[in-house]
């Protein structure tokens, strides 16, 4: 699975445009993997929300993720699900789903990756490592120096989440992330499409053309 610009939806955060067109527009303008995070919605409509991402993601060789829900997830052939500390433990989650269904946990220390990685996750989101308004939880900024840390001590992909804008990506790339979760930077933006075309070509090395 290429991490590279990871798309976390909010349909909060983007008024009359929903996680579909949030997705369609990320994906046409190269997004790797698009993450369906909705905590208001039930499951009649997430499941049909998360069948029509999953086409959508198909159509473009990308790969799909549901936040929280599991059984969203293995319902609609998602590539895995993202959890958080206080969700099931990963160990539990593999009994339903064996690999190469992907499970990626929140951490927010080197203890919690260590203990991720051991438990079996796939992969991990680091953060939050600038200060985001997006998650009122998340909890102070870890900053790029946590994921140079956790890159130390562990093996599996880290994502980075978190505050994460066209001005330092670059730096959580260099501490080791290899892959960045973006919220409001490419939500919030006038244009979906353009704002995630900027991000896939900065993770390119290419000079931005838009
Ligand atoms: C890639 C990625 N990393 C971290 C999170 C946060 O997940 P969680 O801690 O479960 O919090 P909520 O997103 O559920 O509020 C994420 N969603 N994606
Ligand atoms: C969903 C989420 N999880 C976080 C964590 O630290 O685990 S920070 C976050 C919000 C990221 O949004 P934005 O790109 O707008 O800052
Ligand atoms: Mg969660």
């Amino acid at each position: 699975m290429d991490y590279g610009l990871y798309i976390v939806t909010d349909e909060i955060l983007a008024p009359g445009c929903s996680h579909i067109q949030i997705a369609r527009e990320s994906l046409a303008g190269g997004a790797n993997i698009i993450q369906l995070r909705d905590k208001r919605r039930g499951g009649a409509e997430l499941y049909i929300i998360a069948k029509e991402i999953r086409s959508l993601c198909n159509e473009y060789s990308a790969g799909f993720i549901v936040n929280d829900r599991l059984d969203i997830a293995l319902l609609t052939g998602a590539d895995g699900v993202h959890l958080g500390q206080d969700d099931i433990p990963v160990s539990a989650v593999r009994t339903l789903a064996p690999r190469p269904f992907i499970i990626g946990i929140s951490v927010g220390s080197v203890e919690e990756a260590i203990l991720a990685e051991k438990g079996g996750a796939d992969y991990l989101g680091v953060g939050p490592v600038y200060p985001t308004e997006t998650k009122k939880d998340a909890g102070p900024a870890v900053g790029p120096s946590l994921i140079r840390k956790i890159r130390e001590k562990t093996k599996i992909p880290i994502v980075a989440i978190g505050g994460i804008n066209l001005s330092n990506t670059r730096d959580v790339i260099d501490a080791g992330a290899d892959g960045i979760a973006v919220i409001s930077a490419v939500i919030c933006s006038p244009d979906i499409k353009i704002a995630s075309r900027k991000f896939v070509q900065l993770l390119s090395g290419k000079p931005s053309v838009v």
